[in-house]
């Protein structure tokens, strides 16, 4: 399968007071054509500032890319992009989606001033030709009466109305590449199922990559086909879902996998012990040796490699490196 994004031993680092810290370490993500690829973990893994890195919308300073590449059907490098370049692909050929709508749209503007801005922006249709776009898109997210809802501000409309309006946005120039934040945790379950069935029928429909960023292993199993666990910052474990589901390997991803179990039995609630480290106290070695059950001397001294335990299944933990284990 073609990749449509490519992201290369990425890093971010961020500068507080006078000291740099990284946030962001070694992350390799190829996401292949009309693929839903996850980005799981905890809060704090560096999983939004992944996304927005790609969408050149990092906080800079006091956050910046300090190595790395990504690149974007193929060739183009979005990293070496001028501000100016970059507005050209946003919107159009890559679209974000975040977790509250109320905080992406204005409270000023009608959903049809905001739908036409995109246009006008990146199309040349005459007005009524937009109009009718606007018209479209309402109606294929999946909001009835169209022509009135256009006519409403963002408050006058429910949580699951304004993530479609969000997602129509999105979709309106017909983008490669939908990267999706967190795009149902404000949402009751039932509104939550229903978003991610239209973001799988649109992935279809206009032959869109997704990159559904999310804590929730349930949303990956829902949606994607391959998924990148992370951890403080780093990619722990790569494969495709039904691997990753069925044959996990890092102590970390064993941990969220019974997690999401024991919380869907709604008995004894299982939580990894500890929380992520924050970028000051970061370990050095594994990342996540201060909360594993199977650490080890190695692991708080030395990073692992990462390693296929499977094929196209990667893990770093040394837990896969016996050999290496016991000749120190
Ligand atoms: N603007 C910023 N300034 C300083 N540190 C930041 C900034 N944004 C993020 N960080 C730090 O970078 C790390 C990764 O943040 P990021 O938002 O990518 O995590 P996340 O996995 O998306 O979590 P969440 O789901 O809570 O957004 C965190 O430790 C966070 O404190």
């Amino acid at each position: 399968m073609d990749n449509v994004l490519e992201i290369k031993n990425l890093h971010i680092d961020v500068k507080k007071d006078d000291s740099t810290y990284n946030v962001v370490k070694d992350v390799n993500v190829s996401i292949g054509k009309q693929q839903i690829y996850g980005i799981v973990g905890e809060s704090g893994s560096g999983k939004s500032l992944t996304a927005l890195s790609i969408m050149g919308l990092l906080a800079n300073p006091p956050l910046h890319v300090s190595k790395g590449s990504i690149q974007f059907e193929g060739d183009r490098e979005l990293l070496d992009m001028s501000f100016k370049e970059m507005k050209k692909i946003r919107g159009k050929e890559i679209s974000m989606i975040f977790q509250e709508p109320m905080t992406a749209l204005d409270p000023l503007f009608t959903i049809q001033d905001q739908l036409m801005e995109a246009l006008k922006f990146h199309t040349k249709l005459s007005k009524s030709e937009m109009k009718q776009a606007c018209i479209d898109i309402i109606e294929r997210v999946g909001i009835p009466r169209p022509k009135e809802v256009l006519k409403d501000y963002p408050h006058q409309l429910s949580g699951g109305m304004r993530q479609r309006v969000m997602i129509a946005i999105a979709m309106l120039c017909n983008p490669k590449l939908l990267l999706a934040d967190e795009p149902t945790t404000a949402l009751d379950v039932t509104i939550q199922a229903q978003i991610l069935d239209l973001m799988k029928e649109l992935r279809e429909d206009f032959e869109t990559s997704i990159l559904m960023i999310t804590h929730d292993l349930g949303v990956i199993a829902e949606t994607c086909q391959r998924v990148a666990v992370m951890y403080a910052g780093e990619v722990v474990e790569e494969s495709d879902v039904v691997s990753l589901f069925h044959s996990p390997k890092h102590p970390y991803t064993k941990g969220l996998l019974k997690s999401m179990v024991s919380g869907n039995r709604h008995d004894d609630l299982y939580s990894i012990p500890g929380k992520v480290p924050s970028v000051e106290q970061m370990p050095s070695g594994c990342r996540f040796a201060t909360r594993c059950p199977h650490v080890m001397d190695i692991c708080h001294t030395q990073t692992p490699p990462v390693q296929e335990v499977e094929a196209d299944h990667t893990c770093q933990c040394w837990l896969y490196q016996e050999e290496l284990v016991k000749n120190g």
